[in-house]
Protein backbone atom coordinates (compact mmCIF):
# COMPACT_ATOMS: atom_id res chain seq x y z
CA UNK A 1 0.00 0.00 0.00
CA UNK A 2 1.55 3.20 -1.07
CA UNK A 3 2.17 5.61 2.28
CA UNK A 4 1.63 9.39 1.53
CA UNK A 5 2.53 12.84 3.47
CA UNK A 6 1.09 16.11 3.75
CA UNK A 7 3.42 19.34 2.87
CA UNK A 8 2.22 22.53 4.65
CA UNK A 9 3.96 25.10 3.11
CA UNK A 10 3.08 28.59 4.26
CA UNK A 11 4.21 30.96 2.09
CA UNK A 12 4.31 34.82 1.81
CA UNK A 13 1.11 35.42 -0.23
CA UNK A 14 -0.30 32.20 0.26
CA UNK A 15 -1.03 29.17 2.16
CA UNK A 16 -0.77 25.86 0.55
CA UNK A 17 -1.28 21.96 1.48
CA UNK A 18 -0.13 19.34 -1.14
CA UNK A 19 -0.50 15.46 -0.62
CA UNK A 20 3.12 13.52 -1.84
CA UNK A 21 2.47 9.73 -2.35
CA UNK A 22 5.78 7.85 -1.65
CA UNK A 23 7.28 8.25 -5.08
CA UNK A 24 7.38 11.85 -4.66
CA UNK A 25 4.08 13.05 -7.07
CA UNK A 26 1.45 15.30 -6.42
CA UNK A 27 -1.70 14.11 -5.33
CA UNK A 28 -3.43 16.87 -4.45
CA UNK A 29 -2.84 19.98 -3.74
CA UNK A 30 -5.32 23.39 -1.95
CA UNK A 31 -4.20 26.93 -1.69
CA UNK A 32 -5.34 29.90 -0.57
CA UNK A 33 -4.04 33.53 -0.93
CA UNK A 34 -4.25 35.82 2.60
CA UNK A 35 -4.14 39.20 3.27
CA UNK A 36 -1.05 41.40 3.07
CA UNK A 37 -1.15 44.50 5.95
CA UNK A 38 0.70 48.01 5.05
CA UNK A 39 0.18 49.97 7.66
CA UNK A 40 2.98 52.14 6.98
CA UNK A 41 4.85 52.51 3.91
CA UNK A 42 7.92 50.15 4.61
CA UNK A 43 5.96 47.74 7.19
CA UNK A 44 4.30 44.69 5.73
CA UNK A 45 2.25 42.89 8.56
CA UNK A 46 0.36 38.93 8.09
CA UNK A 47 -3.11 38.77 10.51
CA UNK A 48 -1.51 35.19 11.98
CA UNK A 49 -5.02 33.97 12.79
CA UNK A 50 -5.28 34.12 9.18
CA UNK A 51 -2.26 32.43 8.29
CA UNK A 52 -3.64 29.39 11.23
CA UNK A 53 -7.36 29.50 9.36
CA UNK A 54 -6.17 29.16 5.80
CA UNK A 55 -3.47 27.04 6.19
CA UNK A 56 -5.75 24.77 8.29
CA UNK A 57 -8.23 24.91 5.64
CA UNK A 58 -5.81 23.67 2.90
CA UNK A 59 -4.69 20.96 4.08
CA UNK A 60 -8.69 19.77 4.99
CA UNK A 61 -9.26 20.58 1.50
CA UNK A 62 -6.13 18.51 0.05
CA UNK A 63 -6.47 15.38 2.08
CA UNK A 64 -9.88 15.74 1.09
CA UNK A 65 -9.13 15.51 -2.71
CA UNK A 66 -6.47 13.03 -2.42
CA UNK A 67 -9.12 10.70 -0.70
CA UNK A 68 -6.21 9.51 0.67
CA UNK A 69 -7.10 7.36 3.85
CA UNK A 70 -5.96 8.95 7.53
CA UNK A 71 -3.83 5.80 8.10
CA UNK A 72 -1.94 6.22 5.08
CA UNK A 73 -0.76 9.70 6.05
CA UNK A 74 2.28 8.98 7.87
CA UNK A 75 3.54 12.52 8.86
CA UNK A 76 3.19 16.37 8.13
CA UNK A 77 6.18 18.86 7.51
CA UNK A 78 5.77 22.02 7.25
CA UNK A 79 8.05 24.43 5.39
CA UNK A 80 7.53 28.31 5.42
CA UNK A 81 8.46 31.70 4.50
CA UNK A 82 11.06 32.61 6.87
CA UNK A 83 12.14 35.23 9.13
CA UNK A 84 8.39 36.46 9.93
CA UNK A 85 7.92 37.01 13.41
CA UNK A 86 5.20 36.25 16.13
CA UNK A 87 4.43 36.39 19.82
CA UNK A 88 1.85 35.50 20.93
CA UNK A 89 -0.17 34.77 24.67
CA UNK A 90 1.16 31.24 25.91
CA UNK A 91 -2.05 30.92 27.67
CA UNK A 92 -4.60 32.15 25.74
CA UNK A 93 -3.11 31.67 22.36
CA UNK A 94 -3.89 34.99 20.67
CA UNK A 95 -1.17 37.20 18.91
CA UNK A 96 -0.05 39.89 20.89
CA UNK A 97 0.54 41.57 17.39
CA UNK A 98 0.23 41.16 14.06
CA UNK A 99 3.54 38.75 12.04
CA UNK A 100 6.01 41.23 11.19
CA UNK A 101 6.73 39.99 7.79
CA UNK A 102 10.21 39.61 6.52
CA UNK A 103 9.96 42.31 4.05
CA UNK A 104 9.35 44.41 6.80
CA UNK A 105 12.07 47.88 7.07
CA UNK A 106 10.53 49.26 9.81
CA UNK A 107 14.02 48.30 12.00
CA UNK A 108 16.40 49.78 9.24
CA UNK A 109 17.18 52.71 11.27
CA UNK A 110 18.20 50.28 14.45
CA UNK A 111 20.26 47.91 12.20
CA UNK A 112 22.18 51.12 10.80
CA UNK A 113 22.76 51.94 14.35
CA UNK A 114 24.09 48.34 15.19
CA UNK A 115 26.43 48.89 11.53
CA UNK A 116 27.89 52.39 13.25
CA UNK A 117 28.58 50.74 16.19
CA UNK A 118 30.62 48.24 14.52
CA UNK A 119 28.86 45.13 15.30
CA UNK A 120 28.81 44.07 11.86
CA UNK A 121 31.68 40.92 12.41
CA UNK A 122 30.30 40.45 15.88
CA UNK A 123 27.20 39.16 14.07
CA UNK A 124 28.32 37.93 11.25
CA UNK A 125 30.72 35.25 12.44
CA UNK A 126 28.00 34.17 15.27
CA UNK A 127 25.11 34.07 13.19
CA UNK A 128 26.40 33.99 9.22
CA UNK A 129 24.34 36.92 8.46
CA UNK A 130 24.05 40.48 7.50
CA UNK A 131 23.06 43.01 10.22
CA UNK A 132 20.07 43.69 8.39
CA UNK A 133 15.94 44.77 9.13
CA UNK A 134 15.05 41.30 6.99
CA UNK A 135 15.73 38.62 10.12
CA UNK A 136 13.93 38.10 12.94
CA UNK A 137 15.76 39.69 16.01
CA UNK A 138 14.94 43.16 15.42
CA UNK A 139 11.13 42.88 14.36
CA UNK A 140 11.01 40.78 17.67
CA UNK A 141 12.48 43.42 19.67
CA UNK A 142 10.20 45.83 18.03
CA UNK A 143 7.29 44.04 19.33
CA UNK A 144 8.57 43.52 23.19
CA UNK A 145 9.35 47.50 22.81
CA UNK A 146 6.31 48.56 20.91
CA UNK A 147 3.30 46.80 22.53
CA UNK A 148 2.33 47.88 25.73
CA UNK A 149 3.22 45.47 28.58
CA UNK A 150 5.22 43.04 26.44
CA UNK A 151 8.49 43.12 27.34
CA UNK A 152 7.33 42.72 31.09
CA UNK A 153 5.11 39.54 29.99
CA UNK A 154 7.68 37.90 28.45
CA UNK A 155 9.84 38.53 31.00
CA UNK A 156 7.35 36.61 33.23
CA UNK A 157 7.40 33.60 31.08
CA UNK A 158 3.82 34.53 29.32
CA UNK A 159 4.57 35.30 26.14
CA UNK A 160 5.88 32.92 22.87
CA UNK A 161 8.02 33.66 19.86
CA UNK A 162 7.85 31.84 16.71
CA UNK A 163 8.59 31.64 12.93
CA UNK A 164 5.55 30.25 11.10
CA UNK A 165 6.32 26.92 11.49
CA UNK A 166 6.68 27.48 15.21
CA UNK A 167 3.33 28.90 15.14
CA UNK A 168 1.58 26.15 12.92
CA UNK A 169 2.86 23.31 14.92
CA UNK A 170 1.73 24.88 18.00
CA UNK A 171 -1.81 25.30 16.84
CA UNK A 172 -1.67 21.59 15.23
CA UNK A 173 -0.59 20.80 18.59
CA UNK A 174 -2.99 22.94 20.69
CA UNK A 175 -0.22 24.77 22.25
CA UNK A 176 1.74 21.38 23.46
CA UNK A 177 4.40 22.12 21.19
CA UNK A 178 7.07 25.10 21.12
CA UNK A 179 9.58 24.49 18.61
CA UNK A 180 11.32 25.43 15.37
CA UNK A 181 14.09 23.85 13.51
CA UNK A 182 17.53 24.77 12.50
CA UNK A 183 17.11 26.19 9.48
CA UNK A 184 14.39 29.05 10.79
CA UNK A 185 16.45 29.54 13.73
CA UNK A 186 19.47 30.26 11.76
CA UNK A 187 17.19 33.17 10.19
CA UNK A 188 16.65 34.83 13.37
CA UNK A 189 19.73 36.75 13.98
CA UNK A 190 19.66 34.92 17.66
CA UNK A 191 20.95 31.59 16.92
CA UNK A 192 24.45 30.48 16.83
CA UNK A 193 25.65 28.63 13.75
CA UNK A 194 28.42 26.99 15.44
CA UNK A 195 27.59 26.04 18.53
CA UNK A 196 23.95 25.47 17.52
CA UNK A 197 22.27 27.47 20.17
CA UNK A 198 20.45 30.55 20.82
CA UNK A 199 23.17 32.89 21.49
CA UNK A 200 23.75 34.39 25.09
CA UNK A 201 25.14 37.81 23.56
CA UNK A 202 22.85 38.06 20.54
CA UNK A 203 19.76 37.97 23.18
CA UNK A 204 21.29 40.40 25.80
CA UNK A 205 22.63 43.02 22.64
CA UNK A 206 19.00 42.51 21.74
CA UNK A 207 17.53 42.59 24.77
CA UNK A 208 15.44 39.02 24.37
CA UNK A 209 14.29 37.06 27.41
CA UNK A 210 15.46 33.95 26.79
CA UNK A 211 11.82 32.03 27.72
CA UNK A 212 9.78 33.28 24.70
CA UNK A 213 12.23 30.78 22.43
CA UNK A 214 11.07 27.72 20.88
CA UNK A 215 13.29 24.71 21.43
CA UNK A 216 15.14 23.99 18.64
CA UNK A 217 15.21 20.99 16.57
CA UNK A 218 16.52 19.19 13.57
CA UNK A 219 14.59 19.18 10.35
CA UNK A 220 13.89 15.76 9.99
CA UNK A 221 12.24 14.21 13.79
CA UNK A 222 8.98 13.88 15.46
CA UNK A 223 8.32 17.15 17.17
CA UNK A 224 4.46 16.08 18.27
CA UNK A 225 1.34 14.84 17.12
CA UNK A 226 -1.78 16.62 15.93
CA UNK A 227 -3.83 17.37 19.16
CA UNK A 228 -6.99 15.43 19.04
CA UNK A 229 -10.10 16.85 17.14
CA UNK A 230 -7.39 18.62 14.93
CA UNK A 231 -8.00 16.05 12.28
CA UNK A 232 -9.93 12.49 12.05
CA UNK A 233 -6.84 10.94 13.17
CA UNK A 234 -3.97 12.33 15.21
CA UNK A 235 -0.82 12.72 12.75
CA UNK A 236 3.18 12.79 13.49
CA UNK A 237 4.53 16.30 12.43
CA UNK A 238 8.08 15.26 11.40
CA UNK A 239 10.15 17.92 9.33
CA UNK A 240 10.70 21.16 9.17
CA UNK A 241 12.63 23.69 7.04
CA UNK A 242 12.55 27.28 6.43
CA UNK A 243 11.36 27.33 2.21
CA UNK A 244 14.35 27.96 0.42
CA UNK A 245 16.44 25.15 2.32
CA UNK A 246 13.29 22.82 1.79
CA UNK A 247 13.94 23.83 -2.29
CA UNK A 248 17.09 23.35 -1.71
CA UNK A 249 16.52 20.07 -0.44
CA UNK A 250 13.85 19.08 -3.22
CA UNK A 251 16.43 19.69 -5.59
CA UNK A 252 18.20 16.77 -3.99
CA UNK A 253 21.49 19.48 -3.40
CA UNK A 254 22.94 17.04 -0.99
CA UNK A 255 26.17 17.28 -1.77
CA UNK A 256 28.63 19.66 -1.26
CA UNK A 257 29.52 22.21 -4.00
CA UNK A 258 25.37 21.63 -5.65
CA UNK A 259 23.03 24.82 -6.53
CA UNK A 260 19.64 25.72 -6.78
CA UNK A 261 17.80 28.96 -7.71
CA UNK A 262 13.92 29.24 -7.33
CA UNK A 263 12.82 32.29 -9.72
CA UNK A 264 9.73 33.24 -8.40
CA UNK A 265 8.79 37.28 -7.27
CA UNK A 266 12.37 37.43 -6.42
CA UNK A 267 15.27 35.01 -6.36
CA UNK A 268 16.74 32.79 -3.97
CA UNK A 269 20.14 31.10 -4.53
CA UNK A 270 21.63 28.65 -2.73
CA UNK A 271 25.12 26.36 -2.39
CA UNK A 272 25.46 23.32 -0.21
CA UNK A 273 28.94 23.71 1.10
CA UNK A 274 28.50 21.14 3.40
CA UNK A 275 29.29 20.07 6.74
CA UNK A 276 31.38 23.06 7.75
CA UNK A 277 29.99 26.91 7.34
CA UNK A 278 31.61 28.94 4.70
CA UNK A 279 31.90 32.74 5.74
CA UNK A 280 30.79 35.11 2.70
CA UNK A 281 33.76 37.58 1.69
CA UNK A 282 31.17 38.92 -1.07
CA UNK A 283 27.75 39.87 0.80
CA UNK A 284 26.06 36.87 0.88
CA UNK A 285 24.68 34.93 3.67
CA UNK A 286 25.21 31.61 5.47
CA UNK A 287 22.91 29.94 6.97
CA UNK A 288 21.74 26.44 8.13
CA UNK A 289 20.84 24.12 5.17
CA UNK A 290 19.35 21.57 7.21
CA UNK A 291 20.14 19.17 10.07
CA UNK A 292 19.58 15.41 9.92
CA UNK A 293 19.95 12.75 12.06
CA UNK A 294 22.26 14.72 14.18
CA UNK A 295 24.67 16.03 10.88
CA UNK A 296 24.10 19.76 10.15
CA UNK A 297 24.90 21.03 6.88
CA UNK A 298 25.46 24.51 6.01
CA UNK A 299 24.78 26.61 2.66
CA UNK A 300 25.40 29.69 1.03
CA UNK A 301 22.90 32.26 0.49
CA UNK A 302 22.50 35.07 -2.30
CA UNK A 303 18.96 37.11 -2.65
CA UNK A 304 17.26 38.83 -5.66
CA UNK A 305 14.75 41.39 -4.80
CA UNK A 306 13.26 41.39 -8.37
CA UNK A 307 12.84 38.63 -10.28
CA UNK A 308 9.56 37.67 -11.89
CA UNK A 309 8.04 40.75 -10.26
CA UNK A 310 9.84 42.54 -12.72
CA UNK A 311 7.69 40.76 -15.43
CA UNK A 312 4.48 41.98 -12.97
CA UNK A 313 5.29 45.10 -13.61
CA UNK A 314 5.72 44.98 -17.00
CA UNK A 315 1.94 43.59 -16.86
CA UNK A 316 0.92 45.73 -14.26
CA UNK A 317 2.84 48.94 -14.56
CA UNK A 318 3.85 49.47 -18.73
CA UNK A 319 0.89 46.97 -19.34
CA UNK A 320 2.98 45.56 -22.20
CA UNK A 321 1.54 42.18 -21.64
CA UNK A 322 -1.62 41.08 -20.33
CA UNK A 323 -0.27 37.93 -18.61
CA UNK A 324 3.27 36.75 -16.88
CA UNK A 325 2.89 34.39 -19.55
CA UNK A 326 3.13 36.36 -22.45
CA UNK A 327 6.45 37.81 -21.85
CA UNK A 328 8.13 35.33 -23.64
CA UNK A 329 6.60 36.13 -26.89
CA UNK A 330 6.96 39.56 -26.67
CA UNK A 331 10.71 39.09 -26.10
CA UNK A 332 10.90 36.62 -28.97
CA UNK A 333 9.37 38.96 -31.28
CA UNK A 334 13.18 41.01 -31.14
CA UNK A 335 16.84 39.04 -31.97
CA UNK A 336 18.57 41.03 -29.66
CA UNK A 337 17.97 43.70 -26.65
CA UNK A 338 18.22 46.59 -29.27
CA UNK A 339 20.60 47.97 -26.23
CA UNK A 340 18.49 48.47 -23.92
CA UNK A 341 19.28 47.41 -20.01
CA UNK A 342 17.03 47.25 -17.40
CA UNK A 343 18.67 47.58 -13.62
CA UNK A 344 15.38 46.27 -11.68
CA UNK A 345 16.45 47.90 -8.88
CA UNK A 346 12.69 48.70 -7.25
CA UNK A 347 13.22 48.48 -3.99
CA UNK A 348 16.90 48.35 -3.96
CA UNK A 349 19.88 45.69 -5.08
CA UNK A 350 19.97 42.73 -3.09
CA UNK A 351 23.07 40.42 -2.84
CA UNK A 352 25.91 40.90 -3.71
CA UNK A 353 25.20 44.51 -3.66
CA UNK A 354 22.98 45.22 -0.87
CA UNK A 355 21.87 48.23 -1.97
CA UNK A 356 19.03 49.52 -0.10
CA UNK A 357 18.56 53.42 -2.14
CA UNK A 358 19.20 51.96 -5.61
CA UNK A 359 16.25 53.06 -8.24
CA UNK A 360 15.12 51.03 -11.23
CA UNK A 361 16.78 52.85 -14.48
CA UNK A 362 16.69 51.85 -18.05
CA UNK A 363 19.84 52.33 -20.04
CA UNK A 364 19.96 52.32 -23.67
CA UNK A 365 16.63 53.81 -25.11
CA UNK A 366 16.47 54.95 -28.72
CA UNK A 367 14.02 56.00 -31.23
CA UNK A 368 14.05 52.81 -32.56
CA UNK A 369 13.61 51.41 -29.26
CA UNK A 370 10.29 48.64 -28.54
CA UNK A 371 7.98 46.96 -25.92
CA UNK A 372 10.18 43.58 -27.48
CA UNK A 373 13.18 45.51 -26.35
CA UNK A 374 12.09 46.47 -22.78
CA UNK A 375 10.27 43.24 -22.26
CA UNK A 376 13.81 41.03 -23.65
CA UNK A 377 16.00 43.43 -21.59
CA UNK A 378 13.64 42.66 -18.61
CA UNK A 379 14.42 38.85 -18.73
CA UNK A 380 17.89 39.40 -19.22
CA UNK A 381 18.02 41.44 -16.13
CA UNK A 382 16.19 38.56 -14.33
CA UNK A 383 19.67 36.35 -15.38
CA UNK A 384 22.07 39.12 -14.89
CA UNK A 385 21.01 39.49 -11.22
CA UNK A 386 21.46 35.78 -10.62
CA UNK A 387 24.97 35.66 -12.37
CA UNK A 388 26.24 38.23 -10.02
CA UNK A 389 25.30 36.09 -7.04
CA UNK A 390 26.30 32.83 -8.48
CA UNK A 391 29.86 34.78 -9.04
CA UNK A 392 29.78 35.98 -5.79
CA UNK A 393 29.09 31.87 -4.58
CA UNK A 394 32.11 30.61 -6.34
CA UNK A 395 34.11 33.68 -4.88
CA UNK A 396 33.42 32.38 -1.72
CA UNK A 397 33.31 29.16 -2.11
CA UNK A 398 36.10 28.23 -4.63
CA UNK A 399 33.95 25.81 -6.48
CA UNK A 400 33.36 26.66 -10.04
CA UNK A 401 29.67 25.94 -10.35
CA UNK A 402 28.71 23.94 -13.93
CA UNK A 403 25.10 23.31 -13.13
CA UNK A 404 22.46 25.15 -11.60
CA UNK A 405 19.22 23.67 -10.57
CA UNK A 406 16.17 25.35 -10.94
CA UNK A 407 12.28 25.89 -9.82
CA UNK A 408 9.71 28.56 -9.13
CA UNK A 409 7.01 30.09 -11.18
CA UNK A 410 9.25 31.87 -13.72
CA UNK A 411 11.19 28.75 -15.18
CA UNK A 412 8.52 27.67 -17.45
CA UNK A 413 10.07 30.75 -19.53
CA UNK A 414 12.49 29.33 -22.29
CA UNK A 415 13.99 32.15 -23.52
CA UNK A 416 14.83 33.17 -19.84
CA UNK A 417 16.52 29.44 -18.94
CA UNK A 418 18.74 29.44 -22.14
CA UNK A 419 19.57 33.22 -21.51
CA UNK A 420 20.75 32.24 -18.33
CA UNK A 421 22.87 29.42 -19.17
CA UNK A 422 24.41 31.88 -21.74
CA UNK A 423 25.56 34.12 -19.64
CA UNK A 424 26.41 31.57 -16.87
CA UNK A 425 28.56 29.38 -18.90
CA UNK A 426 27.00 26.21 -16.98
CA UNK A 427 24.17 24.06 -18.01
CA UNK A 428 20.49 24.99 -16.24
CA UNK A 429 18.67 22.03 -15.25
CA UNK A 430 14.65 22.40 -14.87
CA UNK A 431 13.43 19.24 -12.87
CA UNK A 432 9.69 17.64 -13.40
CA UNK A 433 8.36 18.17 -10.09
CA UNK A 434 7.93 22.31 -10.08
CA UNK A 435 6.48 21.97 -5.94
CA UNK A 436 10.53 21.65 -5.05
CA UNK A 437 9.77 23.46 -1.84
CA UNK A 438 6.78 21.19 -0.46
CA UNK A 439 8.21 17.81 -2.05
CA UNK A 440 11.96 18.79 0.13
CA UNK A 441 9.78 18.89 3.42
CA UNK A 442 8.06 15.94 2.53
CA UNK A 443 11.38 14.05 2.01
CA UNK A 444 12.10 15.29 5.34
CA UNK A 445 9.06 14.29 7.05
CA UNK A 446 8.96 11.09 5.25
CA UNK A 447 12.23 10.05 6.30
CA UNK A 448 11.93 10.67 9.90
CA UNK A 449 9.06 8.10 10.13
CA UNK A 450 10.12 5.66 7.48
CA UNK A 451 8.04 6.43 4.02
CA UNK A 452 11.50 6.73 2.77
CA UNK A 453 15.08 5.00 4.03
CA UNK A 454 17.75 7.22 3.24
CA UNK A 455 18.48 9.75 0.65
CA UNK A 456 19.99 7.52 -1.94
CA UNK A 457 15.99 5.90 -1.93
CA UNK A 458 14.74 9.69 -2.40
CA UNK A 459 17.18 10.74 -5.28
CA UNK A 460 15.60 8.77 -7.68
CA UNK A 461 13.10 11.11 -8.04
CA UNK A 462 14.45 13.54 -8.68
CA UNK A 463 14.29 13.76 -12.47
CA UNK A 464 14.90 16.17 -15.43
CA UNK A 465 12.18 17.84 -17.20
CA UNK A 466 15.18 19.85 -19.45
CA UNK A 467 18.61 20.91 -19.72
CA UNK A 468 19.87 24.42 -20.89
CA UNK A 469 23.27 24.68 -22.22
CA UNK A 470 25.23 27.34 -22.49
CA UNK A 471 25.63 28.72 -25.95
CA UNK A 472 28.07 31.54 -24.56
CA UNK A 473 29.89 33.86 -26.98
CA UNK A 474 31.08 37.39 -27.99
CA UNK A 475 27.80 38.95 -27.78
CA UNK A 476 26.77 37.21 -24.39
CA UNK A 477 30.19 38.72 -23.52
CA UNK A 478 29.52 42.33 -24.28
CA UNK A 479 25.63 42.01 -22.92
CA UNK A 480 27.39 41.14 -19.94
CA UNK A 481 29.88 44.44 -20.10
CA UNK A 482 27.12 46.81 -20.25
CA UNK A 483 25.34 44.82 -17.55
CA UNK A 484 28.00 45.32 -15.42
CA UNK A 485 28.64 49.06 -16.50
CA UNK A 486 24.71 49.75 -16.08
CA UNK A 487 25.05 49.24 -12.34
CA UNK A 488 27.63 51.01 -11.83
CA UNK A 489 25.40 53.97 -13.25
CA UNK A 490 23.04 53.12 -10.65
CA UNK A 491 25.13 52.94 -8.17
CA UNK A 492 26.61 56.17 -8.84
CA UNK A 493 22.97 57.74 -9.70
CA UNK A 494 22.38 56.30 -5.76
CA UNK A 495 25.39 57.77 -4.44
CA UNK A 496 24.30 61.66 -5.76
N1 LIG B 1 6.36 32.78 -18.26
C1 LIG B 1 6.92 33.54 -17.31
N2 LIG B 1 8.05 34.23 -17.57
C2 LIG B 1 8.63 34.97 -16.60
N3 LIG B 1 8.13 35.12 -15.37
C3 LIG B 1 7.00 34.47 -15.07
C4 LIG B 1 6.34 33.65 -16.01
N4 LIG B 1 5.24 33.12 -15.40
C5 LIG B 1 5.24 33.59 -14.13
N5 LIG B 1 6.28 34.40 -13.92
C6 LIG B 1 6.63 35.12 -12.69
O1 LIG B 1 6.82 34.18 -11.64
C7 LIG B 1 6.42 34.76 -10.39
C8 LIG B 1 5.54 33.77 -9.64
O2 LIG B 1 6.30 32.66 -9.27
P1 LIG B 1 6.09 31.94 -7.85
O3 LIG B 1 7.12 30.88 -7.75
O4 LIG B 1 4.64 31.55 -7.74
O5 LIG B 1 6.44 33.18 -6.91
P2 LIG B 1 6.24 33.44 -5.30
O6 LIG B 1 6.42 32.10 -4.62
O7 LIG B 1 7.32 34.43 -4.99
O8 LIG B 1 4.86 34.01 -5.15
C9 LIG B 1 5.68 36.06 -10.72
O9 LIG B 1 6.48 37.15 -10.36
C10 LIG B 1 5.49 36.00 -12.24
O10 LIG B 1 5.57 37.29 -12.83
O1 LIG C 1 7.38 32.85 0.70
P1 LIG C 1 8.44 33.04 -0.34
O2 LIG C 1 8.52 31.93 -1.34
O3 LIG C 1 8.33 34.42 -0.99
O4 LIG C 1 9.89 32.99 0.42
C1 LIG C 1 10.21 33.94 1.36
C2 LIG C 1 11.58 33.68 1.96
O5 LIG C 1 11.60 32.54 2.77
C3 LIG C 1 12.02 34.88 2.75
O6 LIG C 1 13.32 34.69 3.28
Amino acid sequence: MSKYVLSLDQGTSSSRAIIFDDKGQQIAVAQKEFRQIYPQSGWVEHDAQEIWETQYAMAVEAINKSKVSFSAIKAIGITNQRETTLVWDKATGEPIYHAIVWQDRRTAGFCEELVEKGKKDFINQKTGLLIDAYFSATKLKWILDNVEGARKRAENGELLFGTMDTWLIWKLTKGDVHVTDVTNASRTMLYNINHLDWDTELLDLFEIPRQVLPQVKSSSEVYGYTAEGVFEQSLPIAGIAGDQQAALFGQLCTQSGMVKNTYGTGCFMLMNVGEKPVLSSNKLLTTIAWQINGKVNYALEGSVFMAGAIVQWLRDGLQIIKSSSEVEELASTSEDNGGVYVVPAFTGLGAPYWNAKAKGTIFGLSRGSESAHIARAALESIAYQVMDVLNAMEADSGIKISELRVDGGAVVNNLLMQFQADVLGAVVVRPQISETTAVGVAYLAGLAVGVWEDVDEIQQQWVIDKKFTSQHSEVVNENINQWKRAVKAVTYWTEI
